[in-house]
């Protein structure tokens, strides 16, 4: 398994895929940036009147709820309609749902609309998904020290995809087989916007492979080994500021080996 992962860094450079992202405007900018980084080319369209023509051209869709509007969801609801005819894996980042509480009846209504391939979100996210209270603050997750791999497990099976927990360790699981990674940094957590990446990146290898399990663990492990090998690099006088900027730099460095070398998987099935 390790070894076709580390395959999908090239395929994605040498393919430069087309990512098409109805996103946040928060982290908008850095959701462009590391798709950059990681090999593959970003176009963040959002207005009803252009999404399907812009998701007909892409290789993969990202749904990232951040900063919501029913314009929003309207477009979400004819790019993923096109989507899902074409073929095209959709990536739904549910941010804030389970903390707004109008976002948990747009984000049920995408996924009863719309095939979702893959969810990724927060322990608080899932929560809510899997039917929990989803205990948040803002976007933040707050720890319950609920099952995580007890929502991933029930997410998948719930909504017939890929699910994963993000946090301290990512659970991965299709319902069937689920997969520890036990990659990270606290100061993930201290920036914004590291999850939508995350997305990002997850779509960035889905759009290359049909295997989405292989797709989700590349994507959000490559955020956890850049978390640490950017935290590594810091001296003592340097913070936040220059931990995002090593971040981008190991993500436009990472390759299949330098992968290999730092993924901290544990699988259970
Ligand atoms: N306590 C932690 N220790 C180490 N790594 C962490 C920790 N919490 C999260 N991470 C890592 O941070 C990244 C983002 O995950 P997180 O769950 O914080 O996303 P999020 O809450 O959706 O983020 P955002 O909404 O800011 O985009 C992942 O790569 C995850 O592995
Ligand atoms: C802080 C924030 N608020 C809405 S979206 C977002 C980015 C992280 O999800």
């Amino acid at each position: 398994m390790l070894q076709t992962i580390s395959e999908l860094f090239e395929l994605v450079k040498v393919k430069n895929p087309l990512i098409h992202q109805i996103t946040n405007m928060v982290t908008i900018n850095d959701c462009a940036n590391v798709t950059l980084a990681i090999g593959a080319s970003p176009v963040m369209a959002h207005s009803p009147e252009e999404v399907e023509d812009v998701v007909s051209h892409a290789h993969a869709l990202v749904l990232n709820c951040g900063t919501f509007s029913e314009v929003t969801f309207q477009s979400m609801l004819k790019a993923g309609k096109i989507a899902n005819e074409l073929g095209i894996p959709i990536i739904l980042d549910p941010v804030g749902v389970g903390a707004i509480t109008s976002r948990e009846k747009y984000v049920k209504s995408i996924l009863e609309s719309i095939r979702i391939d893959i969810i990724r979100g927060n322990e608080s996210e899932l929560d809510c998904l899997a039917g929990g209270i989803g205990t948040s603050k803002g976007v933040d997750a707050i720890h319950t020290g609920r099952d995580h791999e007890a929502i991933a497990n029930k997410v998948a099976n719930m909504f017939g995809c890929i699910a994963i927990v993000s946090g301290e360790v990512d659970v991965v699981s299709n319902g069937e087989r689920t997969v520890i990674i036990k990659n990270g940094h606290p100061y993930l957590t201290k920036i914004t916007g590291t999850g939508c990446m995350s997305t990002a990146l997850i779509a960035s290898f889905a759009s290359v492979t049909k295997n989405l399990m292989e797709a989700s663990i590349a994507g959000i492990s490559t955020m956890g080994i850049a978390g640490e090998l950017a935290a590594k690099c810091l001296s003592d006088k340097e913070g936040l500021g220059t931990f995002k900027v090593n971040l981008f730099d190991v993500i436009t460095l990472m390759d299949g080996n330098m992968w290999r070398r730092g993924v901290d998987i544990f699988e259970e099935y």
